[in-house]
């Protein structure tokens, strides 16, 4: 059995060096909400919340997104549609931010997007992307989902909100309709 957090290690690219779809680039880059993507391109969104826990980021984390060392909320859901999952998401949420932000640290089954994206001044730095092959630690959680077994796309970013960074990483499952 797997536990959380899932490690996100992988090789993370600025661009994609395997064939995408226009849809699949679409999705992968669009620097707008996913959950509004989702909400337009699925039925019945939703978010399962899979973990929460307080954690210190570890130096390589924090240099591999340009964060400070720092205490972070390490978030992971899952975004539903048509009734099933189609989004593993992980997030780091500086500690720092929970506590001036009441709103964001009582968030639970609402999406991180919705609060993120009402904010003007959110700025999304860039979006790298990763293939998650059938043998990364993921694939325990899609087995567990009782989802095919495939190769994965995911990306990742880290979002500037005032002096906090907050970094998302979303990973589309297998049948999600990034595949379709
Ligand atoms: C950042 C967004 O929020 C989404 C919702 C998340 C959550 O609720 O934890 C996490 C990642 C995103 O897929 C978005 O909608 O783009």
């Amino acid at each position: 059995m797997f536990k959380y957090p899932l490690s996100l290690e992988n090789h993370w690219l600025h661009h994609a060096i395997w064939p995408l779809t226009e849809l699949q680039q679409q999705w992968l880059f669009g620097t707008g909400s996913l959950t509004a993507k989702l909400k337009a391109n699925t039925n019945q969104f939703s978010v399962e919340v899979l973990s929460e826990k307080h954690m210190m980021l570890t130096e390589s984390d924090a240099l591999m997104c340009g964060l400070a060392v720092q205490n972070v909320l390490v978030r992971e859901v899952l975004l539903m549609g048509n009734g099933q999952a189609q989004v593993y998401a992980q997030s780091w949420i500086p500690t720092d931010l929970l506590d001036n932000d009441l709103s964001l640290a009582a968030l639970g089954d609402r999406p991180l997007g919705e609060y993120l994206f009402q904010h003007a001044d959110l700025i999304r730095n860039t979006i790298e992307v990763a293939q998650f092959s059938v043998s990364h630690c993921l694939l325990q959680l899609v087995k567990s989902l009782n989802l095919p077994a495939a190769c994965c796309y995911g990306r990742r970013s880290v979002f500037s909100l005032a002096e906090h960074k907050i970094m998302v990483c979303e990973i589309f499952l297998p049948n999600s309709v990034l595949y379709r």
